[in-house]
């Protein structure tokens, strides 16, 4: 590559973001960095005042953490004391990490008194055709989306955190997943690849007028403005089984060009998808049951989503079979949206047949926390 792309991908690598702002939080818009430490938690305190202090402490701790910085001591002045941070992300820089809060559903509970503020679309997701949820995969109380180009600083953003919870007595790890080689693009960004080898995220939301129309919340009461809902679905993919298949196959299946990631319709990777041209035959172009037929906003009265998701693997299964697929996450100001698109995916979707549904949860990201004060604040007042 040239001098001007090494530079340009320098940049991105060494990038610092905000943790306070006055909308959105960090983790959403922001351009994919490539790994993900994603992780959910149960709460194990019956007490409000505790679940306010985890999340003013994980704020705090998440704008220590962006700026490459300690979240405390790793070597104590003090014989026998514990450290702090655990110190292994010591001398790397901040590498571009993100740390995003979600809040479940059974966070707005009369346990924590937080009943009346729930947010207005935040309810668990409905059951949706092809679901394959294990129990052990799936919701949680809590979520964090740690992002990062150094796999390290997102692991230890979240084992810091997890720290600090466990230590509150707050709340204790669900489910977790580290992925890689995000799948999907930010602006600017070269669109990446799934482990099906396939583009992903060729017509994903890059504008700052979709983000406003399709991923932040916008009415409702005041302080739900610029959160937004994440859907998290953890999707096997079955990779022996694909690699027997032809690449005609698996070009019908997406409705794109393995190589180009061009639709089928097209030659190249940003043509708009034509939906209704045929071929001499008179069969349709892109088939019936290609993926990006069923999902596209063409076919869906305009329901768009924004679309984050990473490579994930869990090594072998007990087959000897690679056992990896998608992290598949997404980001709409409405769950009715995923589920809009998943229940006609899950019904006709010709990917169904390599891939599975393993792990589901929706969170409530509440806006960016202001200078000073933590994620979440406007439930306690
Ligand atoms: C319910 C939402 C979606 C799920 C679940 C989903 C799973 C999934 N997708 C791929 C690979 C590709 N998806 C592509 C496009 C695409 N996918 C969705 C939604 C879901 N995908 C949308 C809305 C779109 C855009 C459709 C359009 O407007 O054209 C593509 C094509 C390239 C691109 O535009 O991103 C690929 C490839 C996998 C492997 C997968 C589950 C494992
Ligand atoms: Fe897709």
């Amino acid at each position: 590559s040239t001098q001007e792309e090494n530079d340009k991908d320098n940049i991105i690598l060494s990038h610092q973001w905000p943790f306070y702002g006055d909308q959105g939080q960090s983790g959403i818009t922001t351009p994919p960095q490539r790994h993900i430490m994603y992780m959910t938690f149960d709460m194990t305190t019956p007490t409000a005042q505790t679940l306010q202090i985890l999340l003013a402490r994980w704020s705090a701790a998440i704008a220590q953490l962006v700026q490459g910085a300690t979240v405390g001591t790793v070597e104590p002045s003090r014989n026998g004391s514990v450290g702090t941070d655990t110190g292994e992300a010591v001398g790397l820089d901040p590498s571009s990490l993100t740390v995003t809060i979600g809040l479940g559903p059974s966070i707005f509970t009369d346990t924590y008194g937080l009943k009346a503020k729930c947010p207005t679309h935040l309810r668990p997701l409905s059951a949706l055709p092809s679901d394959n949820l294990q129990p052990e995969l799936s919701g949680g109380d809590l979520s964090l989306q740690a992002c990062a180009d150094d796999p390290q600083v997102a692991y230890h953003a979240i084992r810091v955190l997890a720290r600090i919870a466990k230590t509150l007595g707050a709340a204790q790890t669900r489910w977790t997943v580290m992925g890689f080689g995000r799948a999907s693009a930010g602006k600017g960004e070269e669109t990446p690849r799934n482990l099906f080898g396939f583009k992903d995220g060729t017509r994903n939301l890059v504008e700052k007028s979709d983000f406003d129309q399709h991923v932040w919340v916008q009415q409702g009461p005041a302080w739900e403005h610029y959160g937004s809902y994440q859907v998290v679905r953890k999707i096997k993919m079955n990779i022996e089984n694909w690699d027997t298949d032809r690449v005609s196959d698996q070009n019908n299946i997406f409705g794109r060009h393995k190589l180009s990631g061009a639709p089928l319709s097209g030659t190249h990777e940003f043509d708009t998808p034509d939906f209704h041209k045929k071929n001499p035959d008179g069969e349709l172009v892109i088939p019936a049951t290609a993926h990006i037929r069923l999902a596209a906003h063409e076919n869906n009265q305009g329901v768009r989503i924004l679309r984050r998701s990473y490579n994930y693997t869990d090594g072998l299964n007990q087959y000897g079979q690679l056992d990896a697929g998608l992290l598949f996450i997404s980001y709409q100001n409405d769950p009715a949206h995923f589920e809009q698109l998943q229940r006609k995916l899950g019904a006709s979707d010709a990917l169904n047949e390599y891939i599975s549904h393993i792990g589901s949860a929706l969170f409530f990201v509440p806006p960016a926390a202001k200078e000073g004060s933590y994620i979440g604040a406007e439930l306690f007042s």
